[in-house]
């Protein structure tokens, strides 16, 4: 019961059920009967006007057909029916005729899309009428006629009710309601009939009645089914066709296609503004026809299609460059062969797409990976290639380069007081002062900040590059305008000659680099060339300078400790941190080498924190219950961020602060850092203690003591070293310690070795000494050992009676 409802709603919206399989043909009929009768949709509108402009195809021929059928009926009719009831009858019907062709005339006036289904009623009424009308002539003229006229009327009526069902059979309401009338009017007459076969009859008409209703169905549906799929085949079309067009207008791609002769076909507006010719002509052209006549000069482009279509097979991406209005453009051309039922190529259809952009912005890349883009000299990568071709070149023929390495000699400065738009200004000023001297075959590059090379080719005379070098720093040394500012630059340059200093590409640059480190050496603006007795050590350091960012990921630092001992009552109270460089090839590297290296590229931030959190580790570890002392540099202690990360990683290891010692260097406050000084007082202030390390090798080191409490002084081991020796060396330290008393500050004495050394300190009142006298520095598991088995009070004091000298207190020496 609620099915029905439902169904007439689903149906009268124009969304067809989906069908039960076993559902009957019938109700699928029934069905679509209903939707022309009643649905007020727009797609039943469509599908109705569809039909009715089927019914008016024919409509003039069967009212035709029906006035000449009038005509007949009446003639034959004319003898047994009197004119009075004949010619209204006949009347009638020619009327209803012409209504219908009226219908007809005003309907194909107008554009029927749509149709409501009141003009399927209307057409029903009006074809239901038409029947009874017709209907008339049996009922009251077949009865009891003669045979002749009886056989005569069933003709007629047999043929008009087969003929209008099916003339109508477009709109079954209409066909039904004709045929209906007709035949029941057959079987009333022929009731009324004493005919000795008419119940047979009867029978045979109500069965052709049903049949004639199946047939007119099954048309019907047929037709309406037909209709759909043309329905959506044309707004599957539509749709490709919006498709297409929006992918035409979103992208930089246009569809184009040829026939088999290589003509446009139907080329769309986008495509002829990209040909720049109108629609109409383009497609009277040949596609390579207009591609050659639009082709660069010296592209080979259209050869390359030419062959791709000849081939015949499937192609993509080739590239034509061609001259437009607006300049050169590149295109870029996909496309697939279009095949007929037989398979014989009927064509090609394809994209083109305009690719111009990507191809500059390709050149651009490619000129940025070559070129330096601030000076427009070759970038560092171009340098090396032909370095690289200089080091062939010169294996095959014997030729001989030179490579000059440039450094300018105060862009530093100029950087820092005006800015780096200035300093961009200057190093733009430097490249086109060194474009100046090159002949064509040289090649000047910037290797970075203020680095520049110059490569020079077909050497034979290595005066001729020293000229050009000297002109080089002349040139250099000349005043320099950026910004309305007159700056003074110069330029230091090392030479190397190839092959004579080196055989490969890194070789080259090293020896080049090492001759300008000797120039820079020698004051600045000079020129120095490479001499292979320059600098083992320097080319230690370019080697230790490379490799030392990778130290760290490649896990090749390592801390040892030196054990502290207290004097009097010959403890191991402490220990400092000290880092190792253990070098694959080196070896052991010591931190006196590589931590200056660290501070100048800034490394030392993640060595430091690495040795820091070591540190931390290994306190609560192995060295538990021992402070430990870390080196900070000032570059670390300089960071803003230093005493966050420090305080987070000692409550990461739970290391109770005061188990922590920071140790600084006096440059630290040479250098009059306020950061630092700040920080310094942040790290105190976490309950860390702070040691001066070095104390005495500074200029004004007493100064310094009043710029920050610090916990502990630490006596520089060159005054320990000269100790037993030097007078002057024992009054210093004689001093440090009493200061350090004075203003309560522990001691230690770094570099003890010998025990005498030990009893000086111990006589003066030194609170702790560290030094190989007690152990080298060692692991942390060593020094954890060494710990335990440790033996306290056995002070390895001098077996020597220490000359007087040596052994006088402070008072007694002469300061
Ligand atoms: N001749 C002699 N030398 C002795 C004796 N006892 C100890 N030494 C050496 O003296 C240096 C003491 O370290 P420092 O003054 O802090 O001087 C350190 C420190 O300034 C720096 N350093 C070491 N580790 C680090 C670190 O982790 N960070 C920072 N920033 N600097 C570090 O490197 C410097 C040198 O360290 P090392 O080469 O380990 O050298 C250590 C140690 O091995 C002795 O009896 N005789």
């Amino acid at each position: 019961m609620g099915e029905g409802p439902r169904a007439g709603r689903l149906e009268s919206a124009g969304i067809e059920r989906v069908q039960d399989p076993m559902a009957s043909e019938w109700q699928r009929w029934v069905g679509d009967v209903r939707r022309l009768w009643s649905a007020r949709d727009a797609d039943s509108a469509e599908l109705r006007a569809r039909h009715v402009r089927a019914v008016l195809a024919t409509t003039p021929w069967t009212m035709a057909a029906s006035v000449f059928n009038v005509a007949l009926c009446a003639w034959v009719l004319q003898p047994h029916v009197p004119g009075i009831v004949l010619t209204p009858w006949a009347a009638a019907l020619v009327a209803m005729a012409l209504s219908g062709l009226f219908g007809w005339w005003r309907l194909s006036r107008r554009d029927l899309q749509a149709v409501r289904p009141t003009l399927v009623r209307r057409a029903t009424f009006h074809a239901t009428l038409f029947g009874a009308l017709w209907g008339l002539m049996p009922l009251f003229w077949f009865p009891h006629s003669p045979a002749g006229l009886q056989l005569l009327i069933a003709v007629l009526v047999t043929g008009l009710t087969c003929a209008g069902a099916l003339a109508l059979a477009m709109l079954p309401p209409a066909a039904l309601g004709y045929a209906g009338a007709m035949m029941l009017s057959a079987i009333v007459a022929l009731g009324m009939d004493d005919g000795a076969y008419n119940g047979v009859i009867q029978a045979l008409m109500v069965l052709y009645c049903i049949s004639l209703v199946l047939i007119v169905l099954a048309v019907s549906r047929l037709f309406t089914q037909r209709l759909r799929s043309e329905r959506d085949a044309s707004r599957q079309s539509e749709v490709v066709g919006l498709l297409l067009r929006d992918f035409e207008e979103s992208t930089a791609d246009v569809l184009w296609e040829i026939d088999s002769q290589g003509r446009f076909v139907q080329p769309s507006e986008r495509l002829a503004g990209l040909f720049e010719r109108p629609v109409k002509r383009l497609g009277q052209l040949q596609f390579l026809a207009v591609l050659t006549a639009m082709q660069q000069e010296g592209s080979g482009g259209v050869a390359r299609l030419k062959s791709a279509l000849d081939a015949g097979d499937p192609f993509r991406d080739q590239v034509v460059r061609v001259a437009t209005a607006h300049g050169p453009r590149w295109w870029s051309i996909t496309a697939k062969p279009l095949l007929d039922d037989q398979g014989k190529s009927r064509g090609w259809r394809g994209v083109l797409s305009d690719v111009t952009s990507e191809r500059q912005s390709n050149q651009h890349l490619a000129f940025l990976a070559h070129y330096d883009s601030l000076t427009g000299l070759a970038n560092r990568v171009s340098v090396r290639n032909r370095l690289s071709q200089a080091v062939d070149g010169k294996r095959q023929a014997g030729r001989n380069s030179a490579l000059l390495c440039l450094d300018l000699d105060n862009f530093k400065a100029i950087n820092d007081s005006h800015g780096h738009s200035v300093g961009d200004d200057v190093l733009q000023e430097v490249g086109r002062r060194l474009r100046k001297h090159m002949r064509k075959a040289d090649l000047c590059g910037r290797l970075g900040g203020d680095e520049f090379a110059v490569v020079l080719d077909d050497v034979r005379d290595p005066q001729e590059v020293l000229a050009l070098a000297d002109r080089l720093v002349v040139s250099m040394r000349a005043p320099c305008n950026a910004q309305g500012l007159t700056l003074n630059t110069g330029v230091s340059i090392g030479v190397a000659f190839l092959p004579e200093h080196a055989q490969t590409v890194d070789e080259a640059l090293v020896a080049a680099d090492l001759a300008l480190y000797e120039a820079k050496a020698g004051g600045r603006g000079r020129v120095a060339v490479f001499s292979p007795e320059l600098g083992a050590s320097q080319r230690r350091r370019l080697t230790l300078e490379r490799e030392l960012r990778e130290a760290l990921l490649r896990d090749q630092f390592q801390v040892l400790y030196q054990p502290q001992v207290d004097i009097a009552s010959w403890r191991i109270v402490g220990a400092e941190a000290l880092i190792r460089w253990n070098h694959p090839k080196l070896g052991m590297v010591s931190p006196v080498e590589f931590i200056p290296l660290a501070e100048e590229s800034g490394l030392i931030n993640n060595i430091g924190a690495w040795v820091l959190a070591r540190a931390c580790s290994d306190i609560q570890g192995p060295l538990a219950g021992l402070h430990v002392a870390v080196n900070c540099s000032a570059v670390q202690l300089q960071r803003p961020g230093f005493v966050n990360e420090l305080e987070q990683l000692m409550r990461a290891h739970q290391v109770p602060p005061d188990t922590l010692e920071i140790e600084v260097t006096e440059s630290l406050l040479m250098e009059n850092l306020s950061t630092a000084l700040e920080n310094l007082h942040a790290i105190k202030a976490l309950g860390l203690r702070v040691a001066l390390d070095d104390f005495g090798t500074g200029y004004s080191s007493l100064a310094y003591l009043r710029r920050f409490p610090f916990d502990k002084l630490k006596i520089d081991r060159a005054f320990i070293r000269e100790l037993i020796t030097t007078s002057d060396a024992r009054a210093i330290v004689r001093t440090i310690l009493n200061l350090a008393k004075i203003l309560g500050m522990d001691t230690v004495a770094e570099g003890v070795e010998e025990p005498a050394q030990l009893e000086v300190l111990a006589r003066n009142g030194c609170a702790s000494i560290q030094g190989f006298l007690v152990a080298r520095p060692m692991p942390a598991e060593d020094l954890a050992t060494m710990v335990r088995d440790w033996v306290p009070f056995r002070t390895p004091l001098s077996s020597d009676e220490l000359p007087e000298s040596v052994a006088a207190p402070l008072t007694d020496a002469r300061y």
